[in-house]
C-alpha cells in the first residue's frame, strides 16, 4: 500500500512511447493544434494531431521529427488520403502514430486504409476508430490495427444519436466493457467524460487510454476563441461533424457550443494525475493496473450528471 499519493504511478505504455497519463486531447480543430501538440509531446503526453488541414500534415510531421519529437496524425478514408500515405513513403516521412478517424470506423473502408499503411508504413503504431461492438474491434484487430478507439455519439458536441438513432451515447461505458472483452490489443476510449472520475473508470472497463475533447477544449492554450458573457469567460468547442466544421449544412452530427475557461491545460492535466493517483490509493494499488482489478457495483437510477 502507497504511503502518500505522489507515489501512485499513471503511466502508460501506449505504442513505442510511455506517457504520463492515459488522456490524449482530442484530435479535433478546436481541442488541438500544433502548438498544444508540441507542448504535450514535450512533456511527456499522448497527442493525436486532427486532420482538417489535409496539406500540412506532412510538414508537420518534418517540425515535429526536427524538433526531436514523435509525430502523430490523423487520417480519413477517402480516395486522396492513400496519395498522403503514398507522399509520407516517398518522402519517408514516418509518423510514429497515424489514427484513422471516421465516424464509422466498422467499415470496409476502413480496413482497406488500415491494411494499405501497414504495407507503406510498417512503422506506424495504427490506431483505428471509432467503434462500438466487439465485432467490429475484432475485424479491424485483425486487419491489422495495432489499437482501436471506443465510442460513436457519446461526445459533448455530438447530436449523432438524437439524429440516426444509433451510437453509445448514454452507455459508452457498457459498451467499452463489452468491447474490451474481445480485444486482444490496447483501446482507447473516446467521449463522454465529464469529470476526472470518469477516467479511471474508463480504465476499470479496459480503456488504455482515453480521448477527451470538452473538459480539455477551454484553455488559453485551446484553439477556439475566447468569449466573454456577462464577465464569465468562454471558448468555442465545435464538433468535427458540426456545419462550423465542414463549412455547410451536409450530413450534420455535431454542433458548437461554449465551454467555460479553465485557464492553463497544465493545471487541467496536473490535476487529472493527481486524481488518478487517488483512484489508484483508492484501489489499493501502485498503478492504473490496480484499478482494472477492483470490484464495482451498478447503481440503477442514480443522479446522473453525463454519461458514465
Ligand atoms: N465519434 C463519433 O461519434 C463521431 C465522430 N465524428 C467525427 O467527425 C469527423 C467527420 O467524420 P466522417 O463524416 O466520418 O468523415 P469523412 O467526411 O471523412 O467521412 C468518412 C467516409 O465514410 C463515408 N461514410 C459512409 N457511411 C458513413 C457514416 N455513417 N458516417 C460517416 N461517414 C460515412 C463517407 O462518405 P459520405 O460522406 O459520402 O457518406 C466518407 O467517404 C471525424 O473527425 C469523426 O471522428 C463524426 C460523427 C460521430
Ligand atoms: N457525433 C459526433 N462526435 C464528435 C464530433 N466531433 C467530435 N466528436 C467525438 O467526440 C469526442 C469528444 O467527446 P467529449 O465528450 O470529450 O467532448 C471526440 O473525440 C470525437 O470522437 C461530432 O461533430 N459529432
Amino acid at each position: 500500500m502507497i504511503k502518500s499519493r505522489k507515489e501512485a504511478d499513471t503511466s502508460i505504455e501506449f505504442g513505442p512511447h510511455r506517457f504520463k497519463i492515459p488522456v490524449v486531447p482530442a484530435n479535433m480543430e478546436s481541442v488541438i493544434n500544433e502548438d498544444l501538440a508540441v507542448w504535450l509531446a514535450q512533456n511527456g503526453y499522448y497527442y493525436v494531431m486532427h486532420r482538417f488541414e489535409p496539406a500540412t500534415r506532412a510538414a508537420f510531421v518534418k517540425h515535429m521529427h526536427d524538433r526531436g519529437l514523435f509525430a502523430s496524425i490523423s487520417v480519413g478514408i477517402k480516395d486522396d488520403e492513400y496519395q498522403f500515405i503514398d507522399l509520407l513513403k516517398s518522402e519517408q516521412l514516418v509518423p510514429e502514430y497515424i489514427t484513422i478517424d471516421v465516424a464509422h470506423g466498422h467499415s470496409d473502408y476502413v480496413i482497406k486504409m488500415i491494411q494499405y499503411i501497414k504495407k507503406q508504413l510498417p512503422e506506424s503504431f495504427v490506431t483505428a476508430g471509432n467503434l462500438a461492438t466487439p465485432d467490429a474491434v475484432r475485424e479491424l484487430e485483425n486487419a491489422g490495427a495495432d489499437a482501436t478507439k471506443i465510442g460513436v455519439g457519446p461526445g459533448k458536441a455530438c447530436i449523432t444519436k438524437l439524429k440516426t438513432g444509433f451510437g453509445t451515447g448514454g452507455w459508452q461505458l457498457s459498451a467499452l466493457r463489452w468491447c474490451s472483452k474481445a480485444a486482444r490489443k490496447p483501446l482507447i476510449a473516446d467521449g463522454g467524460i465529464r469529470h476526472n472520475g470518469d477516467i479511471a473508470k474508463s480504465i476499470r472497463f479496459g480503456a488504455s487510454m482515453v480521448m477527451i475533447g470538452s473538459l480539455l477544449a477551454g484553455h488559453l492554450e485551446s484553439p477556439g476563441h475566447i468569449i466573454t458573457i456577462d464577465g464569465k469567460r468562454y471558448k468555442q468547442y465545435w464538433g468535427s461533424a458540426s456545419e462550423v466544421q465542414k463549412g455547410a449544412y451536409r450530413n450534420v452530427e455535431g454542433k458548437q457550443m461554449l465551454v467555460p475557461f479553465r485557464g492553463s491545460i497544465k493545471d487541467t492535466l496536473r490535476e487529472m494525475q493527481e486524481d488518478l493517483q487517488s483512484s489508484i490509493s483508492y484501489a489499493g494499488g501502485r498503478d492504473l493496473e490496480s484499478i482494472r482489478k477492483v470490484d464495482y457495483e451498478i447503481v440503477k437510477n442514480s443522479i446522473m450528471d453525463g454519461d458514465y
